[in-house]
């Protein structure tokens, strides 16, 4: 980005929490390089739950919403009004996991903000407001969520690039959460089942309620995710889902399902012993085929098989298209975590901006 050609965008976050500071924590330290590339980041606002604070006078407090100087309760419309008036170029930047949040992008693109998330729950959520936020991105306002799919891996992007170059999506297989990737890979039976999965609560590899990653749910959204980039018209309910969480363990809160999930340690070291006496591996596997049929399942599968390899959070996803079709286009790296998901956040923020007017 050269200096000839300054910008500033006027960014508000949604949602503070892992990702989300882990992204406030990018931005600062990144500032001043953009600022001397052209980009001036003005984050003009930090709205959680049930609280929020907008601008203030001092930069540094700007950071720091722990210590902001106005904080008020949370209202998402009062919020954009206030990111829309401190430039011309606005972005709104969702990182919670809350439904009604996404309930207000088309709302914010149509006013002319643009929208970046990795939250899944638009991108998977109903048909209807999908195509309500996709048909509000007009006259370059841009909404993107790469970090939807696999955190900072580029898969959207990849898909979209493969399709807007004329090639035909044929299939998409391969392993989509970075938390089910680190349970296979460390579980060996020396630790409970349980104790991992609080273990990558902590590491911020699960979703807010780890039970959307043990049900398969996380994974089903972002096959639905991927199929709608591709056209074609999947629901998260046609999914079929082989969910780890028992009923027992669904029925309970969030807090109760953290301290009762023990109930979990007696089938997994069932399926674990299962899988050693086949001379395999468990990996947690997803595909969608041409005819849009999409599956997610906890496999056992042999150890010489190519996702038997991967390490730690590896996500692996394949592409299968006209062009690559013998031999499938690979993506594959670290798919869970604040810090990648946060690069993957910040990529978006950095491609929008490439595509801002420059300030008269
Ligand atoms: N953690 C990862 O590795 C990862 C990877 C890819 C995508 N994601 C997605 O990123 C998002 C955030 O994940 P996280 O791990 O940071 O979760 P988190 O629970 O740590 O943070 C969520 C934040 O959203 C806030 N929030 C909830 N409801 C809100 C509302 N109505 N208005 C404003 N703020 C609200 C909460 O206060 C919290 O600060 C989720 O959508 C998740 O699916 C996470
Ligand atoms: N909880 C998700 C985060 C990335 O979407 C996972 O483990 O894959």
């Amino acid at each position: 980005m050269s200096t000839s050609r300054r910008r500033t965008l006027a960014v508000g976050l949604i949602g503070p929490g892992r990702v989300g500071s882990a992204l406030l924590t990018q931005l600062r330290a990144a500032q001043t390089r953009l600022a001397t590339a052209g980009l001036e980041l003005k984050v003009c606002g930090v709205a959680a739950s049930k609280r929020m604070w907008l601008d203030c006078d001092d930069p540094d407090l700007n950071y720091r919403c722990d210590r902001a100087q106005i904080w008020r309760p949370t209202d998402l419309a009062q919020f954009a009004e206030h990111v829309l008036g401190q430039d011309r170029h606005a972005l709104l930047i969702d990182c919670s996991a809350n439904d009604d949040v996404a309930s207000h992008y088309a709302e914010w693109l149509a006013m002319g903000v643009h929208v970046v998330t990795p939250n899944k729950l638009a991108g998977s959520g109903s048909l209807q407001r999908w195509e309500a936020i996709r048909a509000a991105c007009c006259e370059g306002v841009r909404f993107r969520y790469e970090a939807t799919v696999c955190a900072g891996l580029p898969v959207v992007q990849t898909l979209r690039d493969l399709l807007d170059t004329g090639d035909e999506l044929l299939a998409v297989d391969g392993m989509f959460s970075g938390t089910l990737a680190w349970l296979c890979n460390r579980f060996d039976g020396s630790q409970p089942f349980s104790a991992l999965v609080r273990e990558a609560h902590e590491l911020g590899y699960t979703e807010p309620d780890p039970r959307d990653d043990l049900s398969g749910m996380d994974v089903a959204r972002k096959l639905v995710i991927l199929a709608r980039e591709a056209g074609w018209a999947l629901s998260l309910g046609e999914v079929e889902v082989q969910s780890l969480v028992p009923p027992s363990l669904a029925a309970l809160s969030a807090e109760d399902f953290m301290q009762y999930m023990d109930e979990l340690d007696s089938p997994m070291a069932g399926l674990l012993a299962r899988a050693r006496a086949e001379g395999g591996v468990l990996r947690h596997v997803a595909s969608l085929d041409r005819h849009g049929k999409a599956r997610v399942q906890l496999a056992i599968l042999p150890a010489s098989h190519p996702f038997a390899h991967t390490r730690l959070t590896d996500n692996v996803v394949q592409f299968t298209t006209r062009r690559y079709h013998d031999n499938p286009l690979l993506v594959q790296g670290p798919g869970a975590g604040p810090d990648v998901t946060a690069a993957g956040v910040f990529g978006d923020l950095l491609r929008i901006a490439e595509s801002l007017e420059v300030r008269a």
